[in-house]
């Protein structure tokens, strides 16, 4: 059983913050800094060179793969991290269509990241084999799932509105008209109970800067099923994904099974923070985890529409279809989310008029949804929002 009171108390959050932004940064761990002290001074410090192999720093990208592996889900040793999340698509999405040569189509969705569609519409470019990338209605995606469709790539859970796809049902329907499936789970690892082997998913990808807390610029992950992992030659051929990285051959021969979707140097420092941040959730049950982001954005939104009749909601009230953010509509939404964060309601804005607040239970409780919810009530009944600093725009991140 899962305490979530005791999760609480191993993050460093800021006195009087409701911090409602970690489906775009997680918070500090309290045992991060220690540990990548660690990693300079003892490792990296007295180690010098000799700490990639006496510090295990080589063999770590799948090791802690394998730790977040069980977060989604995934088999064992069939995860690896490196990379930004950009690159784990285009890697992911170039192998799914090496295994589908005779077909011309990559379905998505319209709402799908910006950085997702760039990968995908420039891999296909790269290729130059008349591939076409085809952007559909989320609520129709199932309708355009044909035989010539290569390869089904979706956010499971859309960055703007937390609406959540259906991965099992959406994974049968494509691998019944022969398509490959590529998820993005940026918005789902460590926010719901995601069961790749169990949807039977081809490839999944995803960062671990948000809901798994491992801090700005952590790599990213990609878990490829088994029975894919070697039947293609990876797109980027870095020396660290080769058979034999220290034989340092002129020839590229592509390593076993998930090692071959590594590039290059793993981050070291990085990786420190984020098996620092695995820590914690080694003992959390994703079930549980799931159940209670449920009840406390179901409180969210009950609260908000009580209090703010003007805000409206933009995710689905079933918490079953949406992922672990809740997010409302207003035309001032930008100065409205400025008034929150200046009284310490960290959410965040997406144009046109999307304020978004990420529901983690795994340090936030009730009583900070609660506190929220009052703060939210008093910025829109005295328009705080209206003062000019509100208004003016900064940069957005
Ligand atoms: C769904 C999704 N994919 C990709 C990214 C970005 O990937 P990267 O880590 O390469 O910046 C984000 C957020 O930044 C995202 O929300
Ligand atoms: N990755 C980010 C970054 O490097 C800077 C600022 C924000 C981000 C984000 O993660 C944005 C995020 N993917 C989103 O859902 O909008």
């Amino acid at each position: 059983m899962t305490d979530f009171a005791e999760t609480k108390t191993l993050f460093h959050l800021p006195e009087g913050v409701v911090y409602l932004d970690g489906n775009s940064l997680g918070p500090l761990p309290k045992s991060a800094p220690a540990r990548i002290a660690q990693a300079v001074e003892a490792e990296w410090g007295a180690e010098l060179i000799g700490g990639w192999t006496k510090c295990g720093w080589m063999d770590q990208p799948t090791a802690l793969g394998d730790r977040i592996g069980r977060l989604i889900g995934a088999a064992p040793g069939t995860t690896t991290i490196g990379d930004t999340l950009s690159i784990k698509v285009f890697q992911a999405l170039s192998a799914a269509l090496a295994l589908r040569p005779d077909r011309r189509i990559v379905l998505t969705d319209m709402g799908n990241f910006p950085t997702d569609l760039y990968m995908a519409q420039s891999l296909l470019d790269a290729l130059g084999q008349g591939h076409v990338l085809k952007a559909v209605a989320p609520e129709e995606v199932a309708d355009h799932l044909g035989e010539d469709v290569a390869v089904l790539m979706l956010t499971q859970v859309d960055y703007r509105t937390g609406r959540r796809h259906d991965m099992a049902g959406l994974t049968a329907a494509a691998h019944e008209k022969g398509a490959l499936t590529v998820w993005d789970l940026a918005h789902s690892a460590g926010a719901i109970a995601v069961n790749m082997i169990g949807t039977g998913a081809d490839f999944c990808v995803g960062c671990t800067y948000k809901f798994l807390n491992a801090g700005p610029g952590a790599p990213a992950f990609i878990s490829v099923a088994p029975q894919h992992a070697e039947k293609t030659e990876p797109i980027l051929a870095g020396w660290l994904g080769h058979a034999a990285p220290f034989a340092f051959e002129p020839a590229y021969r592509a390593g076993l099974g998930i090692e071959r979707f590594r590039v290059g140097t793993p981050p070291v420092l990085q990786m420190a923070a984020l098996d620092a941040a695995l820590d914690i959730w080694d003992g959390v049950d994703l079930a549980a985890l799931e159940e209670k982001a449920a009840t406390l954005g179901n409180l969210f939104i009950n609260e908000v529409e009580a209090r703010c009749p003007d805000l409206t909601l933009a995710s689905p009230r079933d918490a079953r279809h949406r992922g672990s953010q809740v997010s409302f509509r207003h035309p001032d939404g930008y100065p409205i989310m400025q008034a929150l964060i200046a009284d310490g309601v960290v959410g965040d804005f997406r144009a046109p008029d999307i304020l978004r607040f990420g529901i983690t239970p795994l340090y936030l409780d009730e009583a900070d949804i609660r506190t929220a919810t009052e703060r939210i009530e008093t910025v829109m009944k005295t328009r705080a929002y209206d003062l000019p600093e509100h208004r003016e725009v900064k940069a957005v991140t």
